[in-house]
């Protein structure tokens, strides 16, 4: 999207990158070995070249000549060879640092953050981008360095001939500089556009493979394969434009290097003709003009990956600079016991509030029901007592105690709460059932968990028990066996506070009344708060509490809201009929 945040075009913020940089724990034992090989390749290349004259001039004396050119030339081989190995090395291992660093910020960075960024264009972020910010610093920072100290090598030996012709040489340079910065600027609005259409597409794929079974239900498998090939056709669109400006710089550039060739030999040819350069001075000469016209166009070239690289670094580093939840401020959650309190809370997702001056007491100990039409606000309401999003004014107790004292991940970890989806990974049903437990329960407590739901049979059922994979996102199992796995995940956790967002609803009615009774048998005395939708969930509950519009329409004792509230009777006259 061109709207997105993580592109606003904001290019130039090189202090953001700096510190991004600072904190990827590059490899600086790999980048001081690289820069120490360029060194010593810089002078080995200036006795090469000086050797390789002296024979072209004639002078093929073996052990003063052609032997040290020999040795010069082998040498300098294996030194480019082992650079280009540690410049390479350095590359993937700056890759997998950066990659580290920002997936550790991904999943750190607040929810809010996701409402205005497409989370799924983050991919080409942690992918693309940081390839390209590696090659950035590996292939235009670091050889700022080592072109500056090759050319300063050159040039010394230049001007140790006569220092007229090192000015001179100077002087003649700038042709190629300018022309690969001017197609420079050319490539890097093309290549920051391949990258966006490729996030882009990346997104488009990522989200429709994962809804692959609605496509297919809704016959949209054309429609569908004609909106991606619109995204391939934009990305195709600016690859070739790219292809085009490219090819167009090849012969740019091979133009400009001809010209540069004759205006070196134009500069040095009167130094030679007047005698103040030798017949080995002059090929030599020849020889280190050719050399540091390659080192500048080469530099040029890696100026168009600045320039490409720049987008990237700029959308990378937003991600960076992004305020992270501070997971470890506040005091330590020992056990959420006690009723929960909100205390004139406002929240909205957007401009539009969805509570205001929200107050609201749930129960300690007991189980409640939340129930009210569709966008009433119960989900937000779980995830409110959950923290996932901060509040914009008032505030949520729990056992009379503000819930914004304790860290994040020590509240986190002492609530339970099974989500409307049901999360499941990729990996075994042990994997699942472990997910963020921090602790490693024996099987006979991962039997009672997956008994209290009504899954153990199936466990037991699977030649390898608890280690069978579940397939992408639980795709092995049925939407109730998720919820269950789900359950027993959270009731692992034994926590004091449970929280269930419609986490029954995909099972089968036996099974519903099955695992309701083990909930309220585990969670005796502890706090439960779910959302319902059906009639014989309600029944479950101790205490109700009825929302509408982000309002508390009724809150009270279950059978005494069931019988004075209109929506609680009307659905319970719905359910009654379906049954
Ligand atoms: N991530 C979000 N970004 C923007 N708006 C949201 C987001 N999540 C929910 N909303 C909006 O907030 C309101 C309350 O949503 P919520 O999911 O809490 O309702 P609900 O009562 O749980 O609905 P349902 O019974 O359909 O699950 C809705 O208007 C919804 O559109």
């Amino acid at each position: 999207m061109e709207t997105n945040a993580i592109f606003r075009k904001n290019y130039g913020s090189f202090r953001r990158f700096f510190s991004m940089l600072g904190k990827a724990n590059l490899p600086y034992l790999w980048i001081v070995g690289y820069l120490a090989a360029s060194a010593v390749i810089a002078n080995v290349g200036v006795s090469s070249t000086e050797y390789s004259a002296a024979l072209f001039a004639g002078n093929v004396g073996l052990t003063a000549v052609v032997l040290p050119y020999l040795f010069y030339q082998i040498l300098s081989l294996i030194l480019s060879s082992v650079s280009g190995l540690i410049n390479n090395l350095c590359t993937a291992r700056m890759d997998r640092n950066l990659r580290r660093m920002v997936w550790r910020k991904t999943v750190s960075l607040p929810l809010r953050f996701y409402e205005n960024n497409n989370p799924k264009e983050l991919l080409s972020r942690i992918t693309t981008d940081i390839s390209s910010i590696s090659n950035l610093v590996m292939k235009v920072f670091l050889p700022i360095f080592t072109t500056a100290y090759a050319s300063f090598v050159i040039l010394q030996k230049v001007s140790s001939y006569d220092g007229a012709l090192m000015w001179s040489l100077v002087a003649a340079l700038p042709v190629n500089i300018l022309i690969s910065f001017i197609l420079g600027r050319l490539q890097f609005g093309v290549q920051d556009l391949i990258n966006r259409r490729n996030a882009e597409l990346t997104a488009t794929v990522a989200e429709r493979t994962n809804n692959l079974m609605l496509i297919k239900s809704m016959s949209a498998e054309a429609k569908e394969a004609a909106a991606g090939g619109e995204r391939m056709k934009a990305s195709y669109r600016a690859a070739g434009m790219n292809i085009w400006i490219t090819g167009t710089a090849i012969p740019i550039r091979a133009i400009a290097s001809v010209l540069q060739t004759i205006v070196i030999i134009l500069v040095g040819r009167g130094y030679y003709a007047s005698g103040a350069l030798s017949l080995t001075e002059w090929i030599a000469y020849y020889g280190f003009a050719i050399q540091l016209t390659n080192i500048l166009s080469a530099y040029c070239g890696y100026w168009t990956s600045f320039k490409s690289a720049q987008g990237a670094v700029d959308r990378v580093s937003e991600i960076m600079a992004e305020p992270s939840e501070n997971l470890n401020a506040g005091s330590t959650m020992e056990s959420p016991a006690g009723g929960i309190r909100f205390e004139k809370v406002d929240f909205s997702f957007g401009s539009e509030p969805l509570f205001q001056g929200l107050d609201l007491d749930i129960p300690a100990g007991r189980i409640t029901a939340v129930v009210g039409p569709s966008g009433s606000g119960k989900t937000t309401l779980l995830n409110l007592i959950d923290r996932l999003y901060p509040l914009n004014g008032g505030l949520i107790q729990i056992g009379g105690k503000d819930t914004s004292d304790y860290s994040l991940t020590s509240f986190r970890r002492a609530l339970g709460y099974v989500t409307q989806e049901s999360v499941m990974y990729a990996g075994t049903i042990r994997d699942n059932l472990l997910h963020g437990l921090g602790r490693t329960p024996s099987d006979e407590e991962l039997d009672e968990a997956c008994a209290a739901v009504g899954i153990l049979d199936y466990v037991r059922r699977q030649s390898l028990g608890y280690d069978a994979p579940v397939g992408e996102s639980g795709a092995s199992l049925s939407g109730g066996q998720r919820q269950r796995f789900s359950v027993a995940r959270a009731l692992l956790k034994k926590p004091d506070c449970l929280l269930l967002d419609e986490a029954t609803a995909a099972m089968d009615i036996g099974g519903k009344a099955g695992v309701w009774a083990s909930i309220r048998q585990v969670m005796a005395g502890k706090t439960v708060v779910y959302v319902a939708h059906d009639a014989q969930t309600i029944r479950n509950a101790d205490y109700l509490i009825v929302l509408r519009d982000g309002q508390v329409e009724a809150a009270g004792e279950r059978e005494d809201v069931m019988a004075s509230n209109s929506y609680c009777r009307e659905m319970m006259e719905n359910g009654e009929e379906g049954r």
